[in-house]
Formats: C-alpha cells, structure tokens, sequence
C-alpha cells in the first residue's frame, strides 16, 4: 500500500489531520535540506512535499521564487531532491516524500527514466501544477503502473470541472485555497469553504488545502474542513531567515530548531 495511503489511513483513525510542509530543496543547500526534512517529521509533519527548484516557477510568490534561485545557483536538479528523499530515509525519515516539480524538468529528463529513477528513489506522489490535460493519461498511466500517486490540484474556480478532475484521483485532492500564486495570505477565496465542500462531494479520498496558510489560526481553520493542509511559503520564509545561522557550525543547531519550533506550532 502506498505510503501516502497508509498516512491517511492513520490519521483517520486518530481523527487527526495531515500537517504537509513544502520546502525547496537545495535551498540553502542539499545537506541541510535532508536535516530540514528530519526536522519536520520532529515537529509532527505527515507527508513532505519536495520542491524541485526551477528557473520559471510560474505559480510561486517571492517566497519560493527566491528559494529556488538560491537552489539553482549550485545546479540543484530533479535527481538532487530524489537523491534528498533517499538521504532523508537513510537518516531515518518515515514519512511518505512528494516529488514536487514543473513539467518542464520532467519533459527533459524523458517520462521513461523520470519514472525509472522515481520509483528508485522512494518517492509516494506527484505533485505537477503544470501538467498540460492532454499529457496527464500518459503520465498517470505510468504513475499508477509505479504505484506512485498523481495529486490533482483544484482551483476555487474549477467549478464543473472538479468532478472531472478528481474522478479516479489516488493519494489526495489538492484544493487551491486562494486564486493568484503561493504565499502567505491574510484572506482566502470568499467561498472556499464552500469549495472544500463541493470537491468532498465528488471524491472519497482525502482533500488537501494549501496556498497561503502560514499560522496556527488559518491552520486550525483549515483543518477543521478538510484531510490535510500544506504550508509551504512560511516555512520556506523561515529556511531563508535561518540561512546565517545555518551556514555557521556554532549556530547549525539553533536554525535547526527554530525551523522545528515554527512547524511544531502549526501542527
Ligand atoms: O506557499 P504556500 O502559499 O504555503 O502554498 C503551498 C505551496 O507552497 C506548495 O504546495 C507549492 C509550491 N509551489 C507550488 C505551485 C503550485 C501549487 C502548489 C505549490
């Protein structure tokens, strides 16, 4: 059973709900992203989503655009972030890693050895905010054959489309919160709730909520309505406030643990 599966399983029976941090990998290098990730699972994350940094990342704010550009000025690529996933497990790492990239890097290194080296690398799900539709059946196709789950993204304004989206999703349903790109937020889409809704109509897998949740309130306000939330660009924020410290041998630990204490309070 894959991964993501059995977190879900859990949870349900603890009636608790996913705590799903985002983070650049390679950002601000990859041995602290692997120490990153460990830090998360102590903070009580569930699932990790791994970002793949990219040149054009069309969908993010400031926030992550500036990660990745830290992460791409020492070549930190798609084989860089699996290889994070399978250092993070070396370490210890139990939780299930979602491979988070562009389509691009995937166009380039060629669905045949993306999926070779996905399915080597201990990775559970896909996360491709820009899938083109006509590419999706192939690369799901290949997906369900790795056992490796493709998480659909719905918009707020996704409307009919949502049904058509989520029919035979695996893993989750990751509901956008807010139009626009990722960042932290103040105030959501007006009928979000509303959508969380409607999208629960249509699926019986766990509906996620990301995009702009970066405190314990919106945090709270979101788990109340769905399976999970994802918190990326806080988190994100945080890394990049703590690169002094953990740039230093003497103040490593210390940034560590200010990244830990800012999740733990989310969770
Ligand atoms: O950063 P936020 O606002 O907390 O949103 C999560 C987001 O970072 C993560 O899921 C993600 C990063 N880049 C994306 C692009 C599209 C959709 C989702 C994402």
């Amino acid at each position: 059973m894959n991964l993501i599966d059995q977190t879900f399983t859990r949870l349900k029976e603890n009636q608790k709900t996913a705590l799903i941090p985002f983070l650049t990998i390679g950002d601000p290098d990859v041995d602290t992203s692997v120490q990153i990730i460990a830090e998360l699972e102590a903070a009580g994350a569930d699932i990790v989503e791994l970002g793949v940094p990219y040149s054009d990342p069309l969908a993010d704010g400031p926030v992550i655009q500036r990660a990745s550009q830290r992460a791409l000025k020492h070549q930190v690529n798609i084989v860089s972030c699996m290889e994070a996933a399978v250092k993070a497990r070396a370490a210890g790492v139990k939780l299930p890693f979602i491979l988070f990239t562009y389509y691009n890097p995937v166009l380039q290194f060629g669905l045949d050895r993306f999926f070779e080296e996905v399915k080597k690398h201990d990775i559970s799900g896909l996360i491709i905010p820009d899938l083109p539709v006509e590419e999706s059946a192939e690369l799901t196709r290949r997906a369900e054959t790795a056992e490796i789950h493709v998480i659909p993204l719905v918009a707020p304004t996704s409307n009919e489309r949502i049904k058509s989206i989520v029919a035979g999703a695996k893993g989750f349903v990751y509901c956008v919160s807010s139009l626009g790109v990722t960042g932290e937020r103040s105030s959501f889409f007006v009928g979000v709730e509303e959508f969380i809704g409607q999208v629960k109509q249509y699926t019986d897998i766990p509906a996620v909520v990301g995009f702009g949740i970066s405190n314990r309130e919106q945090a709270e306000k979101f788990a109340r309505i769905s399976d999970g939330v994802v918190v990326g660009s806080a988190i994100v924020r945080q890394i990049e406030e703590a690169i002094p410290l953990l740039q230093n041998m003497d103040t490593r630990q210390e940034g560590l643990l200010q990244i830990r204490k800012f999740v733990a309070q989310l969770k």
